[in-house]
């Protein structure tokens, strides 16, 4: 019931003072990360040239980085970006996508590792790769159920002394002794694309609403998408019906709801 509770106020919180998140995605989620931001309530900018990131960084509430289209120069905004928010003492997201595909994308995640994110969220063959294990995705999909990332998650967790969110049917939040598994979503999530993207940014604006309690922003983040997404679900025909619900959703969500409706066990 604690848990119930806090994301309510969580979402009340964040709500009443819209962060500015500075959102360093990939070119296929900007555009549909960054409605659902603002349909959350929350305020993204998508900053991410090398001239300006680190600069940007210090003046956001929170800096999400995301490696699903990466490149040299992307790759030098995201460590400048990192390093300012680390140094400015503002929380930073990993979304380490396919991080596993390549030597490039390996090396990068390993780089914006040591910045010491202050949450990692990805999906569980991405989390299960992070740790050093074997995993099967495929490019950026999941191929590996939650339940099978969640040694995994600990791990990376006490390793880099950061909270670690792993997503798909059932989530699963851990900073190492504590741990949360949170029930809801829909079937459809998984066909509309950049939406554990855009959960990645709403990660950082819950995090910039509460910078000392990354565990509980991430909890209320990922409640806030498995409520969403149960009620878009239910009333969709497909995923394009379900990405326009999705949105209105998560714009009509009110603290109360979410904390009846959130469905948050201690793991
Ligand atoms: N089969 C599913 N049932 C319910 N929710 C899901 C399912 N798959 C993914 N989700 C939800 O979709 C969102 C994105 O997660 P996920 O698909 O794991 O990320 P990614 O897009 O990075 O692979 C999360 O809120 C997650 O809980
Ligand atoms: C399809 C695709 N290709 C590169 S990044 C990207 C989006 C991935 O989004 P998500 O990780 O939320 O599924
Ligand atoms: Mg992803």
């Amino acid at each position: 019931m604690q848990d119930q509770t806090t994301v309510g106020t969580l979402l009340g919180a964040m709500r009443a003072n819209p962060p500015l998140v500075q959102c360093i995605t990939n070119f296929v989620a900007m555009n549909i990360a960054a409605n659902v931001m603002l349909a959350a309530g929350a305020s993204p900018a998508m900053v991410h040239a090398e001239e300006e990131a680190g600069e940007f960084a210090a003046i956001s509430g929170a800096l999400t980085v995301n490696i699903g289209t990466l490149s040299a120069g992307w790759l030098a905004g995201m460590l400048a970006a990192a390093q300012s928010a680390t140094q400015a003492g503002k929380p930073w997201v990993l979304d380490p996508v396919a991080h596993y595909a390549t030597a490039f994308r390996r090396k990068a995640a390993a780089q914006l590792l040591e910045q010491q994110p202050t949450i990692v969220r990805g999906n569980a063959s991405e989390i299960i790769a992070l740790a050093g294990g074997a995993s099967h995705g495929q490019g950026v999909d999941s191929r590996d159920p939650v339940e099978l990332a969640e040694v995994a998650a600990r791990q990376l967790a006490e390793r880099h002394g950061c909270v670690v969110a792993v997503t798909g049917v059932t989530d699963f939040v851990t900073d190492g002794p504590r741990a949360r598994r949170i029930e809801g979503g829909s079937s459809l999530m998984p066909q509309v694309t950049a939406l554990g993207c855009s959960l990645t940014c709403l990660v950082g604006a819950f995090a910039a609403a509460v910078p000392d309690n990354p565990f509980d922003a991430t909890v209320a983040a990922l409640a806030v998408f498995a409520v969403a997404g149960e009620q878009a679900g239910a009333a969709a025909d497909g995923p394009g019906s379900f990405s326009w619900r999705f949105l209105d959703a998560l714009a009509a969500l009110d603290a109360d709801t979410l904390s009846a409706k959130a469905r948050i066990m201690t793991a």
